[in-house]
């Protein structure tokens, strides 16, 4: 069985059904592991194989006693998935203390491991285990230099296959189906969870200028803004299962920097103005969004610096020169990471 793990949040959750995908695609049997208190446990009806919903914990950014139940819900759940694994099995991780568990199981039963770090700055969970790794896929250049270099593969972030469907609507199909007229469109999004900051900012820019939108506040911060845009060309989201439309249907999108949320962008040629998270881990979502500014395909601007002026001003730069940064941004979508992926793991396949 090839077992894969990843979750907490969207950003590990949606690559690793997007390879689950891929792998019934290709007949290979797959088990999904995740965490009860995850986003995946939410969305556990878009997997389309059997899942594992472990009662695991984070641990960064928690109080001493919740990292307490968190080292031992993670050790505990290794232990109960320990028994389960064959020696033929392979496991892939992608990250978050969703994945640890399996990750850890993996390496008491000596099974071969393989990991995919989404971001520029990887996560503790990938960087502790790649030691006992066969290989680390990775997405951005940046991320390279800190796994074993011999190990290092860079694949690319998979895409979910509801996703790169969109791919087949045209900009105008897209406008039609969500009642968009055809003047500039700003995608507004703050990752799977939303962000305060960027929804506050994005009122202010669609009371000052004539852009119509797309709103994602979260499912958080809904209530707010629900109401706020009346007789106003914008559509307000908690959330979307149909990202594939939105990407579409927008010019240019203001944007926190998550791994997933880059490629998306990338693969949909939608140029963006970045304002990382500026508590993600180790500041990982500046160098993701650093690595796409490099390729010309979009400008950063730290949280504190985001101004509603200085914003505006760098929304239009992007946008009258939106063709050269759609065709930079695209750059960074890699084709086909699934198949990556998988010649990776070929020599392992034979294990079954
Ligand atoms: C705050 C934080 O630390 N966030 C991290 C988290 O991000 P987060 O979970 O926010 O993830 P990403 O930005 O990578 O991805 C967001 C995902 O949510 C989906 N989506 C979003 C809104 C919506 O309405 N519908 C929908 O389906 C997007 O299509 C995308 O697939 O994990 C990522 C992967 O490790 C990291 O890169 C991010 O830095």
């Amino acid at each position: 069985m090839l077992y894969v793990a990843g979750g907490g949040t969207g950003g590990h959750f949606f690559p690793a059904l997007a390879l689950i995908e891929c792998l019934l695609e290709r007949e290979i049997p797959c088990k999904f592991v995740g965490a009860e208190r995850g986003i995946e446990r939410k969305l556990s009806h878009l997997l389309p194989v059997e899942g594992k919903f472990l009662k695991v914990y984070p641990f960064f950014g928690r109080s001493p006693v919740e990292k307490l139940r968190s080292l031992y819900s993670i050790f505990s759940s290794s232990l109960f998935l320990l028994p389960k694994l064959e020696r033929k099995d392979v496991s892939i991780i992608f990250g978050g203390y969703a994945s640890l568990p399996l990750g850890l199981a993996s390496v008491l039963r000596g099974t071969p491991l393989f990991l995919h770090e989404q971001n520029s700055i990887p996560s503790t969970t990938n960087q502790l285990l790649s030691r006992f790794a066969k290989r680390v896929f990775v997405s951005f250049e940046y991320s390279k230099k800190f796994f074993p270099k011999e190990k290092v593969v860079k694949t690319g972030l998979p895409v979910r296959r509801a996703l790169i469907d969109g791919l087949k609507l045209s900009k105008e199909q897209a406008r039609a189906l969500l009642n968009l007229s055809d003047k500039p469109t700003l995608l507004v999004m703050g990752g799977s969870q939303g962000a305060v900051f960027l929804n506050n900012l994005a009122f202010e820019i669609f009371k000052k200028t004539d852009f119509q939108g797309v709103h994602i506040t979260g499912e958080k911060d809904y209530e707010r803004f629900k109401d706020a845009y009346k007789n106003m060309p914008v559509l307000v989201l908690p959330f979307t299962e149909n990202m594939g439309l939105i990407y579409r249907a927008c010019d240019l999108a203001l944007s926190r920097a998550g791994a997933s949320t880059i490629t998306e962008l990338s693969l949909y040629g939608v140029p963006a103005l970045f304002v990382p998270f500026p508590h993600a881990i180790r500041d990982h979502q500046y160098y993701n969004a650093k690595e796409i500014e490099g390729l010309g395909g979009g400008l950063v601007i730290r949280q504190e610096e985001a101004e509603l002026n200085t914003v505006l001003k760098l929304l239009e730069k992007i946008l009258s020169n939106r063709e050269e940064f759609s065709k930079a941004i695209t750059r960074f979508a890699d084709q086909n990471p699934c198949e990556k992926i998988l010649n990776s793991l070929q020599e392992f396949l034979p294990r079954y």
